[in-house]
């Protein structure tokens, strides 16, 4: 651990290769902290010693004095052990009641201010004050946001008595870039600052500077689950992964998936595919041809369209009837995304104890696990391994040289997991942008019909002339995606307005509020697909970014692409799409569509 004076009350420290802030108010005994666990209990302990009014080494005026000396002793850069001696810190004085006190007390004082800062209507007095010299560079404390309560940091806001929803974080987001401007603070677990960007200036510098292993957080709660299960798993995969592992990971795993000509042979197949999807949601319909909770069907086509790609073989998700395995796949992968973001924004005590949300996480990573293992398993003994075109990514998967089975299959589990739900959100958004614009659908359903005859698959060829069927789906991923801010942990120091931003800061980059804001795009709310032909609008290159950025881009994009674009055209060919009222949304790591009734009326009648 390294610490390093960042400003007067403030200290930046190097604690497992994150950066950790720690910062001590001059006018409050509370410490926000952001600091390794000897210094929250040395504070608590002191005010408990200080309530109680029992200390044996310290008065109550001393022990105030103890959380300025863990600060000058934090600023100067002593070890931990110096200060658990100094301080007289020692095992034997703890006891379980002691630290539930403190524990206790600290968040009743929590509360006290939070109640105060509701009724007096401001949080100035939380916020960090700023001193004269610093007004050349504020420090990431300076940065506006929600109160922090000491460990938890603004998680609260998420929770019963706070003012957001878990489900509708994306709301949140819009809500306090009024309140605070251009750049917030929240704090995640243990006070480490998360901020939140929507500056287009901001966006387009952090993703074109990214170095070699561009850094992106990884998901706590698969990470913390991986690495205690290494029967299984001898890292954190593909998604989650870092540095020279994550480089070796890619390099070895996604080359055959992002290439052209994987995508070109895949064609054939994704015409059956959307031939498929099209017959099944024609047999959904009621008597008033409309199909009642539409974002099932998309994420069946989600996970067949997944599967075939990873897997180089149909799973049945489109059939009439599922099979046993393809409903347990798609149980895993929903409870998955749901526990994720409740261990995630939730009370974080599953990093104390197995909670509800983390053990419904484990069951389905374990499910995942095992139902991918079958297939995979069945495949090593089947003959036919040869490469033929829909089998070429899952076998250049188990050929990838030098890589363990276990890494194999993360990988699998990964794509899997990483595909279905964003897929079938896409194809929701999409189709539901296309149902409330009869005029776009018209010009889409022209475009295909000259390149296309109807009985005749679509081509590359096709595709290739296509550009208003492309500036549809890419109005599409502006005005609605699935994935609303991309993640990076800056490289280096960043100077933003008048912040001075250390290295190892954790950034959303909000590339959806960005899209929205009419400095960026004219009469931004409206889809206007015609935008798209303009040189101009296809200049935003790091705004429009529903699949990422840079060398973590998604391995996906290429096949997504292509199946939007088949899909889209096959469904406006077949139906006219139209849709009541207006779509429901709620976040579940996602942007994801609810309660979404599509009405499709045959062309032909
Ligand atoms: C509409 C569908 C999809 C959307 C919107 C989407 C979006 C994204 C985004 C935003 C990222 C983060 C990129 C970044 O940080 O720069 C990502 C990463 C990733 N996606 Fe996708 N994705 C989609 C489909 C897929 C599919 C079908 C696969 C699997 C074949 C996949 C596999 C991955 C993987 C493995 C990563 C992590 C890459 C890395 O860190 O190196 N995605 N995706």
């Amino acid at each position: 651990m390294s610490t390093q004076l960042e400003s007067r009350n403030t200290i930046i420290m190097q604690y497992q290769r994150t950066n950790v802030l720690c910062v001590v108010p001059s006018r409050e005994c509370l410490v926000v902290l952001l600091s390794p666990a000897w210094c929250t209990a040395a504070v608590l302990h002191a005010l408990v010693r200080r309530r109680r009014g029992r200390s044996r080494n310290s008065t109550p005026n001393q022990c105030s004095s103890v959380v300025r000396r863990i600060f000058l002793r934090l600023r100067n850069g002593n070890s931990d052990a110096d200060i658990s001696t100094d301080m007289g810190f020692r095992g034997k004085y703890w006891t379980t009641i002691e630290r539930t006190c403190g524990m206790v007390f600290t968040y009743i004082l929590a509360l006290i201010k939070l109640v105060s800062n509701f009724l007096i209507g401001t949080n100035k007095h939380f916020e960090y004050q700023s001193d004269s010299h610093k007004e050349v560079y504020k420090t990431v404390a300076d940065i506006p946001g929600p109160w922090s309560l000491p460990i938890f940091g603004t998680r609260w806001i998420y929770w019963k008595f706070g003012p957001y929803k878990l489900n509708t974080v994306h709301l949140a987001y819009k809500d306090m870039f009024s309140r605070y401007g251009d750049i917030i603070r929240e704090e995640a677990l243990w006070n480490i600052p998360v901020l939140s960007v929507k500056e287009r200036d901001f966006i387009e510098r952090v993703l074109r500077h990214s170095g070699k292993y561009p850094i992106r957080p990884p998901n706590e709660v698969t990470a913390n689950y991986r690495n205690s299960r290494p029967d299984r798993y001898t890292n954190t995969g593909l998604v989650n992964e870092q540095g020279e592992i994550w480089a070796n990971l890619r390099n070895k795993l996604t080359p055959e998936l992002t290439s052209p000509r994987t995508i070109r042979n895949f064609l054939p197949e994704v015409n059956l595919l959307a031939d498929d999807f099209n017959a099944l949601i024609a047999q959904a319909r009621d008597s008033n041809n409309t199909v009642k909770g539409f974002e099932s069907y998309c994420n069946r086509m989600g996970l067949e369209s997944t599967c075939t790609l990873i897997l180089g073989r149909r799973l049945g998700f489109l059939d009439g009837e599922i099979s046993d395995t393809a409903t347990r796949l798609a149980d895993a992968v929903t409870s998955q995304f749901r526990a994720s973001q409740e261990a995630f924004y939730g009370l974080p005590l599953w990093k104390l104890i197995p909670t509800k949300a983390y053990k419904d996480f484990v069951a389905s990573e374990d499910s995942l696990y095992d139902i991918v293992s079958e297939i995979v398993d069945s495949a090593l003994t089947d003959e036919q391994q040869s490469c033929t075109d829909v089998r070429s990514v899952f076998v250049s998967i188990l050929q990838a040289p030098g890589l363990d089975i276990r890494d194999k299959k993360a990988a699998i589990i990964d794509y899997i997991a990483a595909g279905i739900k964003t897929l079938g959100n896409t194809l929701v958004f999409l189709l539901y942008l296309v149902a409330k614009h009869p005029d776009v659908q018209e010009k889409i359903y022209d475009e295909v019909s000259r390149l296309a005859p109807s009985g005749t698959p679509i081509t590359a060829e096709h595709l290739y002339h296509a550009t208003y069927l492309h500036a549809c789906i890419s109005e599409a991923h502006r005005l609605l995606p699935t994935a609303p801010c991309i993640a990076r942990v800056l490289e280096s120091e960043f100077k933003y307005k008048n912040y001075r931003l250390p290295q190892g800061s954790v950034v959303l980059l909000h590339t959806w509020l960005a899209c929205l804001d009419d400095n960026n795009f004219v009469d931004a709310y409206s889809y206007k697909p015609e935008r798209w032909l303009d040189e101009l609008t296809k200049k935003s290159p790091f705004l429009v970014v529903p699949f990422g950025c840079g060398k973590r881009m998604c391995p996906g994009k290429r096949f997504i692409d292509l199946e939007l674009q088949i899909v889209l055209a096959k469904v406006v060919k077949q139906f006219y799409i139209d849709f009541e009222g207006d779509l429901n949304t709620k976040f579940e790591f996602l942007l994801t569509p609810s309660n979404a009734n599509f009405i499709l009326r045959d062309r032909s009648c």
